[in-house]
């Protein structure tokens, strides 16, 4: 039983294009519609769900009936431009059979590396998981260069994994897993059901490139599943033909190759977020609240917090000070500055009279809090 993988909330599922296009033949529609059904039990089991999905050049490759990948980058982003058509309509009206809707995002790494587009793309993926619509994320294929690419969508999937602050990554790929061996030329070769995503052995086994269609191969995956470890998330890389793949690994099968993030999701996430995010505000705490967080560790209620400064959106990280201006912690704000101004002083019983709605009664939630 993996408590890890039945216990998540919140999956990224990344499909890649070996599996989705059948081999080159276009896109694997049945399989697909097999996944979506899987898809949508998991997200009737209230999993959130976000689906990274590849096959793009794959599928405008077999529209326009080229059986090679071309080399030229004109030629490949015009193949991704036809596919992207082709591989969004199939998703959404297999998701449209079971009344889901899907969204299409496209990025690039532009998006996650500025601060404000990341915290729009976040803000965005957010909205559409509480909407309960399934966004359907790719790389923007037809923008970008070869010096910004992502490349592969398991890089891409990762980063999304770290975006939405997923606890899991489920990478679906053509084999059952990863072997100790590529098993293309050692048949003998064993599947790895569990490991730290860290281990450096893994690094030897993980070192053939991809298939004819993907681009990533196990390199890429492990790579993956180090970045996702940085907000503590698990991966899983697993055959995404395996029989009612995803049910199972919901039900605890072990099936696949689980890898592990170093540290707890908690200390993961807190570290992760402490070098990933700006502050963009302050909050001044009275000396009640400066002990329950520096020694009580708990949540920071608005009673606690005698002024607010700076400008800051809800889930935008602010610095906690003591009275004299020490600073005590960091923490992702449940309010905006206006709304903070708003509640400060007061009970969190207050805050649906004064707001006329209440998010958290937490100002700051000690899980989103950095003590320094
Ligand atoms: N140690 C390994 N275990 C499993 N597969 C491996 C390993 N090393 C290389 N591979 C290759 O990686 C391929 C999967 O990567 P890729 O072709 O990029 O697929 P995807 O499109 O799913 O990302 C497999 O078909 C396999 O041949
Ligand atoms: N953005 C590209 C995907 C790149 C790629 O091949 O990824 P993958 O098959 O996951 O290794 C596409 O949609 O064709």
């Amino acid at each position: 039983m993996r408590s890890k993988v039945t216990g998540a909330q919140r999956w990224v599922v990344k499909i890649g294009s070996a599996l989705l296009t059948a081999d080159g033949k276009g896109l694997d529609r049945a399989a697909m519609s097999v996944w979506v059904e899987q898809m949508v039990a998991l997200h009737e089991a209230g999993v959130e769900l976000v689906l990274v999905s590849s096959g793009a050049v794959a599928a405008g490759m077999s529209r326009l009936g080229w059986t090679a990948r071309p080399s030229a980058m004109h030629e490949l982003q015009a193949a991704a431009a036809i596919g992207q058509m082709g591989l969004v309509q199939a998703w959404e009206s297999s998701f449209a059979e079971h009344g889901r809707h899907t969204a299409q995002i496209l990025l690039t790494h532009d998006d996650l590396s500025d601060r404000k587009r990341y915290l729009n793309a976040r803000s965005t993926l957010r909205a559409l998981v509480e909407l309960k619509v399934i966004p359907v994320i790719n790389e923007n294929d037809t923008v970008v260069t070869d010096e910004i690419r992502f490349g592969d969508n398991d890089t891409l999937a990762a980063l999304v994994a770290n975006l939405v602050e997923a606890d899991l990554l489920v990478i679906l790929t053509d084999r059952d897993g990863m072997f100790d061996a590529d098993p293309r030329n050692n048949p003998d070769a064993q599947l790895i059901y569990e490991a730290r995503a860290d281990d450096p052995a893994l690094d030897a086994v993980a070192g053939s490139v991809g298939g004819a269609l993907g681009r990533g191969g196990m390199q890429t995956k492990l790579r993956a599943a180090r970045l996702a470890a940085r907000s503590g998330a698990h991966t899983i890389i697993v055959g995404g033909r395996l029989e009612r793949v995803l049910d199972r690994l919901k039900a605890g099968e072990r099936i696949g190759t689980l890898l592990s993030p170093e540290r707890g999701m908690l200390a993961a996430r807190k570290q992760w977020l402490a070098g990933h995010l700006q502050t963009r505000g302050t909050l001044v705490l009275d000396a009640g609240a400066v002990s329950a967080l520096s020694q009580g560790n708990k949540s920071l209620l608005p009673v606690g917090v005698k002024l607010v400064q700076g400008s800051f959106r809800r889930g935008e990280m602010v610095v906690c000070v003591a009275p004299d201006g020490r600073e005590i912690a960091r923490g992702l704000a449940n309010y905006s500055a206006l709304e903070a101004q708003k509640i400060i002083g007061q009970s969190s019983e207050s805050i649906v009279g004064l707001l006329g709605y209440m998010a958290e009664p937490e100002l700051v939630h000690r899980d989103n809090l950095i003590l320094v």
